[in-house]
């Protein structure tokens, strides 16, 4: 799993046409999204976290709790986000790993909104630019090395 984490002012997105024959079923509600005062979380689910989804679920978790705690965020965006690696899992796989980062982040009393899997979308980011604003994390499952 490749993560790019943004400390924002805000992100919003609006949803814009299908990426995938079978996207995520959305409300209308869901095809525009904000908000403020963000930790923005693009995820990149890869191959390799096939092997064992429910230890990088835990992984990606704990390092996006450290990075929300050192930069003081209570709410966190995470955003299905397919061009941080070369090697992606697989769809059916890349939901389910988003959709239990974003409960367990719930379950831990974050105020999280997750962006919509399997299209196209637009997005504004103000970034707040301080030195941890902008941060990248790579999660392998154990045993596996990580990709360069
Ligand atoms: N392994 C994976 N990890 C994360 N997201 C993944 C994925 N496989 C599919 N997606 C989702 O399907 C859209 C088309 O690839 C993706 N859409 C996007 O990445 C948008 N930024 C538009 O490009 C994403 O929603």
């Amino acid at each position: 799993m490749r993560m790019l984490l943004i400390h924002s002012d805000y992100l919003e997105y609006e949803v814009k046409d299908k990426a995938l024959k079978n996207p995520e079923p959305i409300s209308e509600e869901q095809k525009k999204g904000r908000l403020e005062e963000v930790l923005a979380v693009f995820i990149s689910v890869e191959k390799v976290d096939e092997t064992n989804p429910d230890e990088v679920v835990e992984k990606a978790v704990n390092e996006i709790k450290d990075v929300a705690s050192q930069v003081k965020a209570e709410n966190v965006f995470v955003y299905p986000f397919a061009h941080l690696s070369s090697e992606l899992a697989k769809p059916d796989i890349a939901l389910e790993v988003l959709r239990e980062v974003e409960e367990k982040l719930r379950e831990e009393g974050f105020n999280v909104k997750r962006a919509p899997f399997g299209y196209y979308k637009a997005f504004k980011l103000s970034c707040k630019g301080h030195p941890l604003a902008e941060l990248s994390r790579t999660i392998v499952p154990s045993g596996e090395a990580k990709a360069e």
